[in-house]
């Protein structure tokens, strides 16, 4: 049985804060990002990525206008070691680009990671220590005060391999408390102090304090309340870049650092799609996109989102999850009615006022339901942003038709066309590609005329109503006289046609390219036919001839009466 165990499990107290000013600030600009992709990303993966692979991964990092990339743990393994020989040695660090390396604050690793950066133009090392009490009595067995001489005597060493080893390095420097978010506040404070008595930053050596979950066990606004807290009380502020490093365990690393930053938090560290330890870090691709949906720029490239998706999955060998914020595979895609109904006409509507303004609907305000941005934005199409299954409707068949073969059916056969698509889709439980889509709409609706016969309309059904969409009737100055030409050609033949109608923004191509759906009643209901031809007079021809047929279909199997249906035209 699942019992409540509060004896072992709590959460952390807050700090009380009344004071706190974050919850009324609004984030206005990017951070500073850095990517622990090869690093916190790499160190959490059964298998490590290969040297090709993090060579592929930090030039896609590079690409996207990361600035701050930590590339390894060098003493870890020789093959973080190699690479960050290889980066060095064959230049391959853009100017603009400065890789950190991690370490811990052990006199040994600190020399081995100093000389691995040798011949680096920039570069930053990045100390951690634990701060947490539980840290302190189970792993290191030690008080506070041994605990802060440790991160002090790790920057110390820094400082003097720095010195030794890497004089013509632009050398920034990065300490971490780790485990942060469960260590007593005034205990991290006074640590991240006595750090930075030994560094002395001044306006030419700021200093990077970093403050990780590391296991998030807060809820994003405890975590915030202590980075305002930090924000107020760390001296020397303007030397320091407060920096944060979320996991997301509680599933919440993204507010966590949203939270953060309204907190005073000026960069962050995560991974693209939230790889990393456990639950993963922060997930730098959703936070990016979330500046970029409110209007912030993210100062990285995000729009070709499939790419980086693809680079990333290969790289790491894990697959992002189809319903990932903005680059899963699924997260563009609507299959319910209502919301594919709404994307059709708020999208139609969007195209219709950029056409009025006469600009490019990229340049309206995004204003589709059910979509948190254009998926153009991120390079992502629009095929399969409606997907039919039993639960569409016949808004998502009205997207999928006019999406694939620029079709506009009136509402009415569209209710009826999903009348057939849901039953289908019903039976068959599954989902409805657009090919299935089109392939029923053509053997329902569509009726090749390889010669212009027609059943007879004498006593048989009334040709109520024609609606005409065609490149060629939008184009050319007698459109009336077209629409005059097919009323004349059908009530010729005996039709009684009671109206015609035309689209008004046609969204067939060309003047060869006409669609024509024509409406007649029979045995009391609606029966459809649509005809896609060349010209005008043969698409309502053929439009008309297969309503008849389908009408003259149904009242044969349903004992309804038939009408006369000679192949022999009247004329
Ligand atoms: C939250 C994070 O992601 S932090 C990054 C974690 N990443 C890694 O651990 C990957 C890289 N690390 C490693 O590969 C190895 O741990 C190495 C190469 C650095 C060291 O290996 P080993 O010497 O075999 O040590 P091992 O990892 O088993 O034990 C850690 C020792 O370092 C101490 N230690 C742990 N963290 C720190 C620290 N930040 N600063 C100083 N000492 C530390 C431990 O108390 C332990 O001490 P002990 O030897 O007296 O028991
Ligand atoms: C080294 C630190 C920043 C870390 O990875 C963590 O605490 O999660």
């Amino acid at each position: 049985m699942f019992t409540v165990k509060s004896f072992r499990y709590n959460a952390p107290d807050p700090l009380p804060r009344p004071d706190r000013a974050w919850p009324d600030a609004t984030i206005t600009t990017a951070p500073r990002w850095l990517s622990t992709d090869l690093r916190d990303g790499n160190q959490a993966l059964a298998r490590p990525m290969s040297p090709a692979r993090k060579q592929a991964m930090f030039d896609l990092l590079v690409s996207m206008g990361f600035k701050e990339i930590e590339v390894g743990f060098p003493v870890a393994s020789k093959s973080d070691h190699a690479f960050v020989r290889t980066l060095i040695e064959r230049e391959l660090i853009p100017d603009d680009v400065r890789i950190t390396v991690l370490v811990q604050a052990r006199d040994e690793l600190i020399m081995k990671t100093a000389e691995s950066l040798e011949g680096a133009p920039r570069a930053a090392i990045h100390l951690y220590s634990a701060t947490s009490p539980f840290f302190r009595r189970m792993v290191y067995g030690m008080n506070r005060d041994e605990c802060k001489d440790l991160a002090v005597h790790g920057t110390r060493l820094v400082l003097k391999y720095a010195e030794r080893l890497l004089g013509d390095c632009d050398l920034a420097f990065q300490y971490s408390p780790e485990h942060f978010a469960d260590t007593e506040p005034d205990f991290s404070l006074e640590v991240c102090e006595a750090v930075m008595d030994a560094w002395q930053p001044d306006e030419q050596h700021e200093i990077i304090l970093n403050f990780p979950t590391t296991v998030e066990r807060t809820m994003p606004n405890v975590f915030a309340d202590r980075i305002e807290w930090l924000h107020r009380n760390l001296s020397r502020r303007e030397h320091v870049c407060l920096s944060v490093h979320p996991h997301n365990d509680r599933g919440t690393g993204v507010a966590t650092a949203e939270l953060a930053m309204l907190a005073g938090a000026q960069r962050i560290e995560g991974c693209l799609f939230g790889n990393g330890e456990r639950a993963g870090n922060v997930d730098l691709v959703t936070l990016g996109l979330n500046l970029f949906t409110h209007g912030v720029d993210p100062g990285l490239d995000f729009s070709d989102l499939g790419r980086i998706r693809r680079t990333v999955e290969q790289c790491t060998g894990l697959p992002v999850h189809p319903r990932h914020p903005y680059g899963g595979s699924l997260v563009y895609t609507s299959f319910s009615g209502s919301h594919q109904d709404a994307i059709k006409k708020a999208s139609d509507a969007m195209a219709a006022e950029a056409e009025a303004a006469e600009t490019g609907v990229d340049r309206l305000p995004w204003q589709v339901p059910y979509l948190p941005l254009d998926p153009r934005d991120v390079g992502r199409t629009y095929e399969t942003l409606v997907r039919i299954t039993s639960q569409s409707g016949k808004g998502g068949l009205a997207y999928v038709l006019g999406q694939w073969q620029g079709l506009q059916p009136p509402r009415d056969l569209l209710v009826e066309f999903a009348g057939l698509v849901q039953a289908r889709a019903d039976a068959e439980g599954g989902e409805i590609s657009p090919g299935q889509v089109l392939g029923m709409f053509q053997r329902e609706y569509v009726r090749a005329l390889e010669a212009p016969t027609f059943p007879e309309p004498a006593d048989g059904p009334v040709l109520t109503v024609l609606y005409v969409d065609g490149g060629g009737i939008d184009a050319v100055p007698d459109r009336v006289d077209a629409v005059e030409r097919v009323r004349h050609l059908l009530t010729e033949r005996g039709f009684d046609l009671r109206a015609v109608h035309h689209t008004d923004r046609s969204s067939r191509k060309s003047r060869m390219d006409m669609a024509v759906y024509a409406e007649c009643q029979a045995g009391g209901r609606a029966f459809w036919g649509v005809g896609l031809e060349c010209d005008i007079e043969t698409a309502a021809l053929s439009a008309v001839c297969s309503a008849l047929v389908r009408a003259g279909a149904h009242l044969a199997a349903t004992g309804g009466g038939s009408w006369n249906s000679s192949n022999e035209p009247k004329h």
